[in-house]
């Protein structure tokens, strides 16, 4: 079997579409979607990422800016920042990029956006939102490969989920959300013994623990959907994710490409999180 291809760049094209559209009809109303964006240092990979979420943000009509500050800046002067884009009716959605500096507590800074421009959702009561099933702001990357999924019509009703990795960001809001989608989900992480005992019995795998080579040919079974969150490099320096491409796609039923998979859906899920908060604000 050669795998379905779960294209993340098409995906966000057609998604990116929809959301302007409905950005455009907000703002014939008089609001337009407002992102802020914070950096705080000079990781060249957050600086990429930062760029393509204005850049996303001007195609969808989207108002944004972005505000960069050198690695020094300090927590209180941070959390003031977040404070006066609370207060402005002009953004909607907040994002500070991670990592931050060590100095900065991330708890803290996650805990000074107001919950319903916490675009992210990764703050308590955006987690608390999603563990409920009461509306609100989901991950962007668990959110996106919610999406991906369903792009498929894949039906996770009674289906088995594994999930590789627990992170607050990942990890867990994805299990959340598989599990309100009906799937019976288990949740494997670095001190799980014997990972293939569990893919192998998997209808779908999400991997997102940040190694290659997790997931191999031997370790799932024919059929298996597969969605990769890792981004790593290989031994050529090429971009590659948790699972192994080659072999996987042999034998599941679709697969995400890395890259080209979950990493566009993640900025796709920012701009939508951005929209619902922006169209929440307007009434
Ligand atoms: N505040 C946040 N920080 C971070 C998040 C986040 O969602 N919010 N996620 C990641 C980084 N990230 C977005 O911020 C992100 C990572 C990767 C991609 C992406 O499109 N990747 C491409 C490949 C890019 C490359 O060539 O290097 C792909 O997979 O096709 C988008 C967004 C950590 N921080």
């Amino acid at each position: 079997m050669t795998a379905r291809l779960l294209d993340g760049t098409a995906l966000s094209q057609q998604m990116r579409g929809q959301i302007a559209q409905r950005a455009a009809q907000l703002a014939e109303r008089g609001t337009r979607p407002g992102l802020a964006v914070i950096l705080v240092g000079d990781d060249p990979a957050s600086q990429v990422y930062v760029r393509n979420k204005v850049k996303a943000c001007g195609e969808a009509g989207f108002h944004s800016v972005l505000e960069r500050y050198d690695a020094s800046l300090g927590e209180a002067e941070l959390l003031a920042r977040i404070e006066a884009l609370n207060a402005d009716p002009a953004i909607h959605g907040i994002l500070v990029q991670t990592p931050l500096p060590k100095h900065i507590n991330p708890q803290k800074v996650i805990a000074t956006i107001a919950t319903h421009k916490d675009v992210d959702g990764y703050s308590v009561l955006s987690g608390g939102e999603l563990l409920t099933g009461l509306p609100g702001l989901r991950p962007c990357t668990p959110y996106g490969c919610m999406k991906l999924i369903e792009s498929i019509d894949y039906d996770l009703r009674g289906k088995h989920a594994v999930v590789i990795g627990r992170s607050n960001t990942v990890g867990k809001p994805m299990a959340l959300l598989l599990l309100q989608a009906n799937a019976t989900v288990t949740i494997c992480h670095s001190a799980t013994p014997d990972l293939a005992r569990h893919t192998r019995e998997a209808d779908v795998i999400v991997a997102a623990v940040g190694r290659r080579n997790t997931v191999t040919r031997e370790m799932v079974k024919p059929g298996v959907v597969v969605v990769d969150v890792g981004m790593n490099r290989n031994d050529a320096g090429k971009l590659c994710g948790d699972v192994d491409f080659e072999g996987v796609s042999q034998v599941a039923s679709a697969i995400t490409p890395v890259p080209g998979g979950v990493g566009p859906m993640t900025i796709t899920m920012l701009l939508s999180n951005t929209l619902q908060a922006a169209e929440l604000a307007a009434g």
